[in-house]
């Protein structure tokens, strides 16, 4: 694996979720030994494997054991993480069953839900305020990775849930990105569309995705635009057809979050 050359800056510690899967595991060997990594998933096994083969003289690799679908999860990954000070944060952990959503378990969907959506809802809310606060005292910029998908800009008939969570973690980080535009942290909306992990497998859909691309490739990819762009989408397809899409959604949170603060001065004047 090439190390990343092309990052427009360097990070000193990250959060990685979803490290134990195909693009986590992919964003993990890509980031730079000069990165010190907290990974997590539920794979303990898979974890450890991570830290033999990550692990390097002067680098900390830790891991947390954690099931983000939980409340008691969530907790321990942002405790863990706002105690190893990540002035880098990956929100890549993501799930979904494939199939019609009326056949689908209730279990199944509400997992998907509070992994794919309250997971980073939550990991931002809580980790943001400590890693701008840290950026800003050390002159430097934070960095932030919203795995979404493709799949968030349009509807997914049986992938109901799955693509309508993922059009959640678009929006939400197009919106912070342009509430913290000024702020001392880029943030990345990472969209590819089918891409060679666990996932086919996991979701039930099969062995793997038509098409599916390498997840190094876009590790690498993800890596490199992080400071550069505001939202990646990535595939044979989707490079092209969804990288308009992604610009005008992108204008539009700028122009709104425009129009809204100079709203917010005429209120406070009129006050
Ligand atoms: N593969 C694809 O075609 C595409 C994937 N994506 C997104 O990429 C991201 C990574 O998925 P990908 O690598 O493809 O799939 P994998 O199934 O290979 O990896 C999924 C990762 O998410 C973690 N995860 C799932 N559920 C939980 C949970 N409840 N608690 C903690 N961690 C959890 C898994 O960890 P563990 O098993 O250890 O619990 C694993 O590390 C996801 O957000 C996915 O939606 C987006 C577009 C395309
Ligand atoms: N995980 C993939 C399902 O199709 C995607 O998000 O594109």
């Amino acid at each position: 694996m090439p190390v990343m050359k092309q990052m427009s800056r360097t990070y000193r510690r990250a959060l990685v979720t979803g490290a134990t899967g195909g693009i986590g595991g992919a964003l993990a060997r890509a980031l730079p030994v000069a990165t010190d990594l907290l990974l997590t998933g539920r794979n303990a096994e898979a974890l450890a494997q991570l830290v033999q083969e990550l692990a390097r003289p002067g680098r900390r690799v830790d891991v947390v054991v954690a099931d983000l679908g939980t409340d008691p999860g969530r907790e321990a990954v942002a405790v863990a993480a706002e105690a190893f000070a990540i002035d880098l944060l990956i929100c890549n952990a993501g799930q979904g069953p494939f199939g019609d959503f009326l056949d689908a378990e209730e279990p199944a969907l509400r997992d998907t839900v509070s992994v794919n959506v309250m997971a980073p809802l939550v990991l931002l809310h809580r980790l943001l305020p400590g890693m701008l606060t840290r950026a800003a005292a050390a002159g430097r910029r934070a960095g932030v990775i919203v795995t979404s998908s493709g799949v968030a800009f349009y509807p997914v008939p049986r992938l109901a849930t799955y693509a309508a969570s993922k059009a959640f973690s678009l929006s939400l980080t197009e919106a912070l990105a342009a509430e913290l535009d000024g702020a001392p942290v880029d943030l990345l909306a990472l969209c590819p569309t089918a891409t060679k992990s666990h996932f086919a497998e996991r979701s039930g859909y099969g062995p793997s995705l038509p098409g599916a691309q390498d997840p190094a490739a876009v590790a690498r990819a993800a890596l490199q635009a992080l400071g550069r762009q505001r939202t990646l989408t990535l595939g044979p397809i989707s490079g092209s057809v969804l990288t308009v899409p992604a610009l005008v959604r992108a204008g539009m949170a700028q122009a709104i979050s425009l129009l809204v603060r100079r709203g917010d001065g005429a209120r406070s004047r009129r006050r």
